[in-house]
């Protein structure tokens, strides 16, 4: 059982992963992602260079066992569409992922609530706010409307 302190803990965890991501992963913002399975994390990745890895691709290309009792935190809502890479909500289903925590929703008109739609109607478990000011805070700037 993981309980609000180890959570919180975790999502701060991908927060300091996505520092690491600047500047290379510019003009796509710096999100970080962790893997936890039962309290511990198990995998961990950030936005890599464009047309690269996302956070979540990186973190799940680290860990090769199954997902049906891992929980993803991220800083930012998964996309839910095909860009320069793959949609990085529909390889969480893809993969199995039990639950998915996000920091913040990403206003990228292609996303905007869509990447969470994807997860739910999977019937995946998402929980959407957690450590939101804090993340907000760094990744505000390179999101859309101000990445220009
Ligand atoms: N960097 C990042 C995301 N960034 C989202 O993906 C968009 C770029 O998509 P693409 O062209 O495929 O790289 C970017 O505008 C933003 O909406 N999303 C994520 O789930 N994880 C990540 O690590």
């Amino acid at each position: 059982m993981t309980n609000l302190a180890q959570e919180i803990s975790f999502m701060q965890r991908a927060l300091t992963l996505s520092h690491q991501a600047l500047p290379a992963c510019r003009p796509n913002p710096p999100v970080g992602c962790v893997l936890v399975k039962d309290g511990l994390i198990v995998s961990e990745g950030f936005t890599q260079a464009p047309g690269c890895h996302h956070a979540e691709a990186m973190a799940l290309a680290n860990y090769d066992q199954p997902l049906d009792d891992v929980t993803a935190y991220v800083t930012l809502e998964p996309c839910s569409f095909v860009g320069r890479t793959p949609s990085c909500a529909h390889t969480l289903v893809e993969k199995g992922i039990k639950r998915v925590v996000v920091a913040t929703l990403d206003p990228d008109p292609r996303n905007s609530g869509k990447g969470i739609d994807v997860l739910k109607q999977a019937g995946i478990e998402v929980t959407l706010g957690l450590c939101e000011d804090e993340v907000a805070a760094f990744i505000s700037p390179y999101l859309l409307p101000n990445n220009k």
